[in-house]
């Protein structure tokens, strides 16, 4: 299974291997439950549970709408599926679908700060399957059902609506729909087309496909021009095999049998089915400049790539992320979700999906201003072809669904609470999505737009050629792996890896034509610090963080990554032997924290053990031009354990000069302390307690008093705290060096191998 792709079309990303490790990797699965509330003292437990929980439930029990106010209820969202159409790879089982469901959730949660937890009812039956979920109802704000198959599907979402007063929804019928009925506006306004005289074909007759044409018939598009086909061929009028009631509700009058006949002149054909199921002849056969929705998943009825070979003028869509146009429900579940949860909706109704379609088509005819343009692979998109839909990445996306779904709930009276100021409501929504999903991805694909050579130095290592596979595979450049050519091999014979692939290189230091230039290099730098011509050949022959150096020194690569087999200060002091400080700079690490939805940049932590005042100030100026390309605005705040002057101590003495020394230097950004960790990082207790204070917002960039403070803090947020910790990322260096840490995973290595490449471009 090791190197085996996850799709046979070329496309793909990841390999198998990197699948199954994602989700077996540390806690196994994807999501965790976390307390919100402190369950640390006897007063903590009494009112959390017995005798102060009693005060919640008999509020409730007298009125049941506080369950909003005193219970996850109106945040938290079911993901609840039987597995019987698993994505497009059909019936697998409720166990099976597990990994799916996790995913929804964590979509849910990652996008719109939405709650949500997965379950996994196992029965095909479709009253029992009601009859467990019915009474879920107080448990949660609303039910998202997920791969159930048609036609049980109808029966099950349509009895469950009228036994439930919360939002049932089934994403695979109506979020399917909304986002398809959006691209679909987009692609038929490009093409000069109408909702009246277009002809539009759609292969499968399942839970998306009836959604689809329900949706769209209801938005006008003109039921005459529809023809619907599944494995039995074209639903025409009269037919009885394979039939259903929600099949014969779009049966077409028409003599078209089969698929291949219903497609010849049609301007639109929707792939709601399997892989492979459109023919080039197919394709070939459509009217000019015809509208392809391809959205079976993981793999499309047929890849943009087979459409490009046969016609040049299509408008492509796919349900996959690796291509333009991805029509998918992950563009619209999230948000539906948060806009229906925000009024207390009791049900989804075509209003509401309408004004999310409508919505997202807007959306995507909006200029992009530069700071969403960072969401799309550093290009700024412009409505056309290629650029249908926003991308699931979209930032505005939070701000624009879920205000135009709980308008039109309010509008037609499903919403149980109203919300008066809508500006406000988008702009309270914009806050709950941290940048960093956004930023990564930009990252990502400005090095993709301009591939880099990353030497990885520590080749021999199973994780790290994993990582270097990953890299070549994400299109992000060549992969250089530094290390015996033999030994590389063996290791990878044992491990499965094939490292026969393109953009992968194997270099021996042993036997490069470049020893002699990097032993001259290295001797001109050395010679005076008590280094020998012996010393330096040795290091260059021998050691690999110096070899790797030089190629980047001397431009033979364009970055490097090290560190999985020795500490940080080891390989630190190698890369420095090699390459120096960029002029005017002060080589720092800076830690990426990312909890809770939001970002925050903690500096020093890998160079100063006791910096000075200017140190310090050194040190604000790097994390600050770091956070800066990352796309945040910084707000620095300079830690002490004391806020403005109390208590006393001389240990914050330097903090506050440090202030002091960048008020001089008057630099460009916000910055403010010296302050308490507490303070800068909660606004409220900052605006409340110093009113003064310059900071316009909570800090996201904490400039520690020493290293001990900046390592203790951000390895205790890291176990303690349940924090990602990123980094240290080194900044200041005149070439683009990243160490991660000692055994660092395979996934660590490639995002560092990313931010060497990116550093390395001058982006
Ligand atoms: N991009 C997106 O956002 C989404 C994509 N999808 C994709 O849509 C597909 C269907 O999902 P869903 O509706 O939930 O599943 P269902 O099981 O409810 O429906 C599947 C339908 O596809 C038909 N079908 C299967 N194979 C073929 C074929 N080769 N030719 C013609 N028809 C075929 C079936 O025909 P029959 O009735 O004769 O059995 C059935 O009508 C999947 O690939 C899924 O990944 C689904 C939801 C969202
Ligand atoms: C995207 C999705 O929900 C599906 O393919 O089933
Ligand atoms: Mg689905």
């Amino acid at each position: 299974m090791s190197d085996k792709t996850t799709s046979t079309n070329g496309k793909t990303s990841v390999t198998d291997q990197e699948a199954l490790d994602f989700h077996s990797q540390g806690r196994p699965g994807k999501l965790e439950i976390t307390p919100t509330k402190p369950m640390a003292t006897q007063r903590d437990l009494s009112l959390a549970y017995s005798p102060g929980v009693a005060v919640p439930v008999k509020a409730i029990a007298e009125n049941p709408d506080t369950a909003y106010d005193y219970t996850t209820r109106g945040n938290m969202v079911a993901v609840i599926s039987n597995g019987t159409a698993i994505l497009g790879l059909g019936n697998l089982g409720a166990l099976a679908s597990k990994p799916v469901m996790e995913g929804k959730s964590v979509l849910f949660k990652r996008f719109a700060d939405v709650d949500s937890i997965d379950l996994e009812v196992d029965t095909e039956d479709a009253d029992e399957f009601i009859n467990c979920v019915r009474y879920l109802g107080p448990s949660f704000g609303g039910i998202n059902l997920e791969d159930i198959k048609a036609p049980e599907c109808f029966i099950i979402e349509s009895r469950l609506r009228e036994l439930m007063d919360i939002p049932v929804f089934h994403d695979d019928q109506h979020g399917t729909a909304i986002i398809a009925a959006a691209g679909l506006i987009n692609a038929i306004a490009l093409t000069g087309r109408d909702f009246n005289t277009t002809k539009l074909v759609c292969n499968g007759a399942g839970a998306a496909a009836i959604a689809c044409m329900d949706l769209i018939k209801a938005m006008g598009f003109n039921p005459a021009n529809i023809i619907l086909c599944d494995t039995k061929g074209v639903i025409y009028q009269g037919r009885t095999e394979g039939m259903n009631q929600w099949k014969s509700a779009h049966a077409a009058k028409t003599d078209n049998r089969t698929l291949e006949e219903a497609m010849k002149g049609a301007d639109v054909v929707f792939g709601l089915s399997q892989k492979g199921a459109f023919t080039e002849d197919m394709i070939r056969s459509m009217a000019p400049k015809p509208i392809i929705f391809a959205m079976a998943n993981p793999d499309p009825e047929i890849t943009p790539e087979e459409v490009a070979r046969i016609r040049d003028d299509a408008i492509m869509a796919t349900g996959r992320s690796d291509y333009p146009n991805q029509v998918n429900n992950v563009l619209g579940f999230p948000y539906i979700f948060r806009g229906a949860l925000d009024v207390r909706a009791s049900q989804i109704n075509d209003a509401m999906k309408i004004a999310a379609a409508k919505a997202l088509a807007d959306l995507a005819r909006e200029d992009v201003p530069d700071d969403v343009a960072a969401a799309y692979q550093g290009v700024r998109p412009r409505f056309g072809p290629q650029y249908i839909i926003p991308v699931p990445f979209d930032p505005r996306l939070i701000s624009a669904i879920p205000v135009a779904v709980a308008k039109a709930a309010m509008e037609t009276g499903v919403a149980r609470r109203e919300l008066g100021d809508l500006e406000e409501y988008s702009r309270e929504l914009s806050a709950r999505r941290d940048p960093m999903a956004s930023t990564t991805q930009r990252l990502y694909e400005r090095v993709r737009r301009s591939p880099r050579r990353v030497v990885f130095a520590e080749a021999e290592e199973e994780q790290v050629m994993r990582a270097a596979i990953s890299y070549t595979a994400q299109g992000l450049g060549t992969a250089i792996l530094l290390g015996r050519d033999d030994i590389i091999r063996a290791n990878a014979e044992r491990a499965g890896i094939d490292l026969d692939r393109p953009n992968i290189k194997i270099t021996n230091a042993r036997l490069s034509a470049r020893v002699d230039a990097y032993i001259d290099y290295l001797y001109a730098r050395l010679q005076r610090q008590g280094f020998l011509l012996r010393d330096v050949q040795r290091l260059v022959h021998n050691d690999r963080n110096h070899f790797a150096s030089c190629m980047v020194a001397l431009g033979d690569a364009d970055a490097m990554v090290t560190g999985t087999t020795r500490n940080y200060s080891t390989a630190l002091e190698d890369v420095r032997r090699c390459i120096s400080t960029k002029p005017g700079h002060r080589v720092i690490g800076v830690s990426l924290v990312v909890s809770r939805n939001r970002t925050v940049f903690v500096a020093d932590t890998a160079v100063h053990d006791m910096p000075s005042a200017e140190d310090l100030a050194d040190i604000a100026e790097e994390a600050a031009g770091l956070a800066r390309r990352f796309g945040y605005e910084p707000r620095v705040a300079m830690l002490a354990y004391s806020t403005f002057g109390h208590p006393v101590g001389e240990r914050s003495d330097k903090v506050r000069e440090a202030v002091r020394i960048l008020d001089k230097r008057n630099v460009t950004f916000e910055v403010d302390g010296e302050m308490a960790a507490d303070v800068a990082l909660n606004h409220h207790k900052m605006q409340s307690q110093y009113p003064f204070t310059r900071l316009s917002g909570a800090a996201n960039v904490l400039v520690m008093p020493a290293i001990h403070s900046a390592s203790i803090s951000t390895k205790m947020l890291q176990e303690l705290g349940g924090a990602t910790v990123i980094g240290p990322l080194l900044v200041g260096l005149d070439k683009s060096v990243q160490i991660t840490s000692m055994g660092a995973k395979d996934s660590d290595i490639v995002n560092m191998a990313a931010i060497a490449a990116y550093n390395s471009g001058g982006f």
